[in-house]
């Protein structure tokens, strides 16, 4: 990807596609190293920063904003960091779905939003499913970092650290020395204290993961009407956990049909569309590689159901 003629696409990954989850880190940064993860980077100063501090550590960085993508990538490549891979991926999800028990150094939080109301606390980044994560993939005696201006913030992930089994200092005030973000630096200029809070892994801790990188694909033996296409609009599912809907369905001249598809799993939400493509009399439901989902179960799930009703099952 270029802007402004910066060239950054070297950085950038997009784990949505790789067939194999977790995946070998080591491949892809091309040398043995150990990981540490940025999530909600931001513009990517502390990234920039951290990459030249620690050049004998693999850095990877996740943002749901393209946006601060695209400037970190910028700065990342004006600097000519290395061993710096970028990602557009919840980072609750990468953490959990992307590395494998016990191989990740560190992992550092710099103000994440705060989500200080009841009603939005799900999307708040640090809760005690993200404290469990951390306990599986950090290594032994591996850390987590959070910087944040919020003390309630910092005091519930301390307990939810410490219910981990986490050895925690912290929340403290910190006056200098942040990591340097553009965050910090507004935070300061308003007079708010910075809190810091750094923990240590103490007992290893299990997380069930649900995404996989096989793609899902049906068969249905016989050809589709536009009728029947049109009928999987608003075809829906809700199980405990996850849930799919189809919003709206497209049919081509040719009889191919694309389908705009919305899903959750656990409160990861994915927008993708599935493809169902005329093939000798028979129909293949999979998955469109416009916008290739994460496999997980509701994706799935959105596959077979497709193929279920298509089937007049
Ligand atoms: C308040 S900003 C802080 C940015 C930067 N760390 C700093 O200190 O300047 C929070 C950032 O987290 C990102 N973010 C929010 N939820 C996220 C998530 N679940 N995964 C990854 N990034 C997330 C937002 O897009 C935003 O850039």
């Amino acid at each position: 990807m270029y802007a402004w003629g910066v060239d950054f696409a070297r950085y950038l990954v997009h784990p949505e596609r790789w067939e194999e989850l977790p995946p070998e880190w080591d491949l892809l940064f091309a040398r043995p190293a150990q990981l540490a993860v940025e999530i909600g980077f931001g513009n990517g100063e502390f990234l920039c920063e951290a990459a030249h501090a620690h050049p004998e550590l693999n850095w990877v960085g996740f943002e749901t904003s393209l946006t601060c993508i695209v400037k970190a990538g910028r700065k990342l490549a004006r600097a000519g960091a290395e061993h710096v891979r970028l990602a557009r991926v919840d980072g609750r999800f990468a953490l959990r779905e992307l590395f494998p028990d016990e191989s990740v150094e560190r992992v550092v939080l710099h103000f994440p939003c705060p989500w200080p109301k009841r009603s939005h606390a799900e999307r708040r980044v640090m809760d005690e499913g993200f404290a469990r994560t951390l306990a599986a993939i950090l290594r032994p005696a591996g850390r987590f970092e959070l910087t944040t201006d919020v003390l309630r913030y910092a005091e519930d992930a301390a307990g939810d650290l410490a219910a981990m089994g986490f050895r925690v200092a912290g929340p403290e005030a910190v006056a200098a020395g942040g990591p340097g973000t553009r965050y910090e630096a507004k935070w300061r200029r308003e007079g708010r204290p910075i809190w810091h809070l750094r923990a240590e892994r103490g007992r290893k801790g299990s997380t069930l993961r649900i995404a996989e990188g096989m793609m899902p694909h049906v068969r249905v033996h016989q050809s589709v009407s536009g009728d029947a296409v049109a009928r999987l609009g608003g075809l829906k599912e809700a199980w405990p956990g996850g849930a799919f809907v189809i919003k709206e369905a497209y049919l081509s001249p040719r009889g191919a049909a694309l389908l705009r598809a919305f899903s959750t799993d656990e409160g990861f939400e994915q927008q993708y569309f599935l493809a169902l493509v005329p093939e000798d009399g028979a129909t293949l439901v999979k998955l469109d590689g416009a916008a290739v989902p994460f496999r997980t179960p509701a994706v799935k799930r959105s596959v077979a159901a497709v193929a279920a009703a298509l089937e007049g099952r």
